[in-house]
């Protein structure tokens, strides 16, 4: 690394970076310098992750830190590079896009695994197109805290670091301030990596992305009789999983294009997301997604959608493309079974019994048809007796009839059920905090007056959202009525 001042803890020995991304060639990639931001200054430090990726604390908090995380330097062995991407936009063959605002430093080896530490809004790339390189302070602390949302309640996730500002300004729809997301994730590989390769007829490259992904990440599909027939398949199974999670938890991710879909299965790119408020099927948490492409009951026949693009870009590598077809079918099964056994787990069910299918379908449409609010009814129903009035959750309803209907039918399936099995197994799968609109707003309206108190806080709770948290019973309620006018577009 560079000089440190006196005062300046030295960086840790253990910071080593690998450049696997790097191994894949030229093709890939541009190597290119960070561009530093004027007098950067730190939004949050995400502590647990610093600890879990190596970084000594005193280092973290360090002058030293506070520069490398804005891209004001780079480390010694570091080498930053934007990767080449292309991608399907709302539908639409978009051509070339790449990494416009995101530089990959490279990668630290952890007793999990190795992370690759990208830094999003570090400056104009060769695949910048006419953005300028950078992120705002708003979708910065919006994505920083939900990656470690998301983690929180066991979704697979890219994670953040840290976020660091500067007063230097951004254009945007008003002008804004810049910050930077430090994030890590075993690979920020994309289906659009794929589809890149495939569409420009670099089917040697194609071949090299391929082999690369497998031997780091999917080894099991070398031993298959169709290596590549399988890693679409396994794709396909981790990205079912993950439809199923997101589901299940009420989460509408807004921009599912192609180039946002990665290839581990993880959420990636979050922009214009949305945890349901009161639920609503069709509701669409993009402003800028007109047509409800993705709309939070579209997502997993998008997902499918999606699937089936990188299917096509894997093509080439394929001798059938029966083959290609076949490796997607697993979607089908997979997505299912997953979501109906994560909402056996919310309904508090250790078992499968033939007529759970029906009670989680008259469970979403009741919700639905009464608009209840999607986290506060789970977490609610977790105290739920057979024999109490249940008053706490049938408020939540308008039409108390078919409550009291559903109410039965719940009350007699949970009768064969340990009621302490029950309890704990709800209060594991039904979390008291999400990352609502509103609480992240009130967190960036405070942050843009230089308090980040709010982001602290919220961070804290949302990293274990199944706990009580008490004292921060305000932090669980109902949204406010101006929540409902906060518009979220991909402007970001
Ligand atoms: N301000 C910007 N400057 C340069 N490129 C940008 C900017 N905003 C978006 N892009 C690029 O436009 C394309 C689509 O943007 P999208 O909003 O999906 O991604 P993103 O939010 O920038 O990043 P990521 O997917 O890495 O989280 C990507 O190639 C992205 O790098
Ligand atoms: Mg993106």
């Amino acid at each position: 690394m560079n000089p440190v001042t006196d005062e300046q803890p030295a960086d840790p020995t253990s910071l080593k970076w690998a450049n696997h991304f790097v191994s894949l060639g030229p093709d890939f990639y541009t190597e290119l310098q960070p561009s530093p931001l004027p007098s950067a200054y730190w939004i949050s430090r995400n502590l647990g992750l610093a600890r879990e990726l190596g970084l000594e604390q005193n280092w973290f908090e360090s002058q030293a830190a506070l520069e490398l995380f804005t891209g004001n330097r780079v480390a010694d062995g570091s080498l930053p590079l934007a990767s080449v991407y292309s991608g399907h936009q709302f539908g639409q063959w978009a051509g070339q896009l790449g990494d416009g605002r995101a530089i990959l430093l490279g990668a630290l080896e952890t007793s999990s695994g190795s992370q690759e530490i990208q830094l999003k809004g570090a400056g104009r790339t060769p695949y910048s197109r006419m953005g300028d390189g950078r992120a705002v302070l708003r979708s910065s602390i919006r994505e920083y805290l939900c990656s470690e949302a998301m983690q929180g309640l066991g979704i697979p996730t890219t994670r953040a670091l840290c976020v660091t500002g500067s007063d230097a300004k951004v254009r945007r729809e008003e002008i804004e301030t810049a910050a930077v997301v430090t994030r890590a994730a075993p690979s920020f590989i994309r289906f659009g990596h794929f589809e890149h390769f495939s569409y420009t007829d670099q089917h040697a490259q194609l071949k090299t992305l391929a082999d690369y992904v497998i031997e780091r990440f999917y080894p099991a599909c070398r031993e298959a009789a169709q290596p590549y027939a399988a890693l679409l398949e396994a794709v396909s199974e981790r990205t079912a999983h993950l439809m199923a999670a997101w589901q299940a938890t009420g989460f509408c991710h807004g921009v599912m294009n192609t180039d946002n879909m990665s290839i581990l299965g993880l959420t990636i790119d979050y922009g214009p997301f949305q945890f349901l408020d009161a639920f609503d099927p069709a509701h669409i948490c993009n402003h800028s997604d007109t047509q409800g492409r993705y709309a939070y009951n579209k997502q997993p026949n998008i997902a499918y959608w999606n699937l089936f693009c990188l299917g096509q870009a894997l093509l080439p590598l394929m001798e059938t493309q029966d083959q290609a077809l076949a490796a997607l079918e697993s979607y089908k099964t997979v997505f299912p079974e997953a979501l109906q056994a994560r909402m056996r787990a919310k309904l508090g069910l250790p078992d499968t019994q033939p007529e759970d299918t029906a009670l989680v379908e008259n469970t979403f449409r009741l919700l639905a048809a009464n608009k209840v609010d999607y986290t506060i009814f789970w977490r609610r129903l977790c105290t739920f007796t057979p024999q109490s009035g249940h008053e706490a959750v049938r408020d939540l309803f308008f039409d108390r009839e078919s409550f009291n209907a559903w109410a039965l039918q719940y009350s007699e399936r949970i009768a064969r059920v340990d009621i302490g099995l029950r309890a704990d197994l709800m209060l594991k799968n039904n979390p008291k905090f999400v990352l609502r609109n509103h609480l992240g707003e009130e967190a960036i309206r405070a942050a843009k007056l230089k308090d980040f108190s709010g982001v602290d806080t919220l961070l804290t709770l949302l990293q274990s959202p199944f706990d009580e948290h008490p004292g921060h019973d305000s932090f669980a309620g109902f949204p406010p009525d101006w929540a409902a006018s906060i518009e979220i577009s991909c402007s970001s």
